[in-house]
């Protein structure tokens, strides 16, 4: 079994199911997240998507399934050593300040980071100036930012994050968000479980819909969303323009408003370069499709 695994997924769940007393927590649940890609667990409160990520961490002993993480079990330090994780409860010594808290964590980890890369990783995470401050006297926001650091602080492969915004400011998220962009860049797979799902459509490269334990929908968003739709205001629009229009996708029409349905945006400069060619003046020129939020209300709502 092991030798059909792609070599490359950063973790890989087969068949996971966990039962607390008579509720099922999670029944069947599978996916890959592969090596660099940004994968988000979505689903309703309850859905099973931190009983998920704790069974993929070996944090919590499924009934059934198996996992593999960084290519090997997940209960093998050997692994775990290479994966970063914020809880998504966290809680932080609080008579420690945040470099000891950070220190701690590297020593724990077994990884040797230096001074350097210490510091750094607080600066990531807007804390550079409270590194000698006591945890006791941040703030949650800063709690959460410094979980951040610890996830990141022993230079994973594999980063979890466990709602890691759900106590900051919309500057925080900002910042969490380019963070979670520069591990993209840097090829570091992340897991991601959050309510935020703007934040979701700007970073993840696929998304896995939990809904009562199982998985409702996977995809990359393009697939889970569907087609795009580019809106325009014109006028002058010739029937050369309005076929021109046509050609490019089903077309309808409001007064000056028109909507055509496109699979992929990138026609979309052409598509105008012709139009204004043709002597159509273009006022606004607006791309969009389904938001993941309106998707995911279809999905858990059974409407899909
Ligand atoms: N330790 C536990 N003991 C008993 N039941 C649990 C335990 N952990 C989770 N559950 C139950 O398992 C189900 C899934 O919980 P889980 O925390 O995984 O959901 P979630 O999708 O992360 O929810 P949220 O978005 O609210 O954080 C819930 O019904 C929950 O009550």
């Amino acid at each position: 079994m092991l030798a059909d695994l792609p070599p490359s997924a950063a973790v890989w769940c087969s068949g996971l199911r966990k039962r607390y007393r008579k509720r099922t927590a999670v029944d069947g649940v599978s996916f890959t997240v592969a090596r660099g890609e940004v994968m988000g667990l979505l689903g309703p409160n309850g859905a099973g998507k931190t009983t998920v990520i704790k069974m993929l961490l070996g944090l919590v002993h499924p009934d059934a399934g198996e996992v593999l993480l960084l290519g090997r079990p997940a209960k093998d330090p050997a692994s775990r050593a290479g994966v970063g994780y914020l809880p998504e409860l966290f809680r932080y010594q609080p008579w420690l300040t945040a470099a000891e808290v950070l220190n701690l964590h590297v020593r724990l980890s077994g990884a040797t980071v230096p001074e350097s890369r210490r510091r750094e990783c607080l600066g990531l995470v807007g804390l550079a100036d409270r590194a000698g401050d006591r945890v006791g006297g941040f703030s949650k926001g800063m709690q959460q930012r410094l979980g951040l650091a610890v996830a990141l602080v022993a230079g994973p492969e594999f980063v979890v994050l466990d709602e890691p915004t759900s106590a900051l400011d919309p500057l925080g998220r900002a910042d969490v968000r380019d963070l979670l962009l520069s591990l993209k860049e840097r090829g570091i797979a992340v897991l991601l479980n959050s309510h935020l799902l703007g934040e979701v459509e700007r970073v993840c490269d696929r998304v896995v819909i939990l809904d009562r334990g199982r998985v409702a929908a996977e995809g990359t968003l393009p697939e889970l969303l569907g087609r795009s739709e580019l809106r325009l205001r014109l006028t002058g629009v010739t029937a050369e323009a309005s076929a021109r229009l046509s050609a490019a996708g089903e077309l309808s029409r409001t007064g000056d408003e028109y909507a055509v349905a496109l699979d992929d945006l990138a026609v979309v400069p052409d598509l105008i370069a012709d139009l204004v060619a043709l002597g159509v003046r273009v006022h606004s020129v607006e791309p969009g499709r389904i938001s993941l939020e309106e998707r995911l209300l279809d999905i858990i709502r059974g409407e899909h």
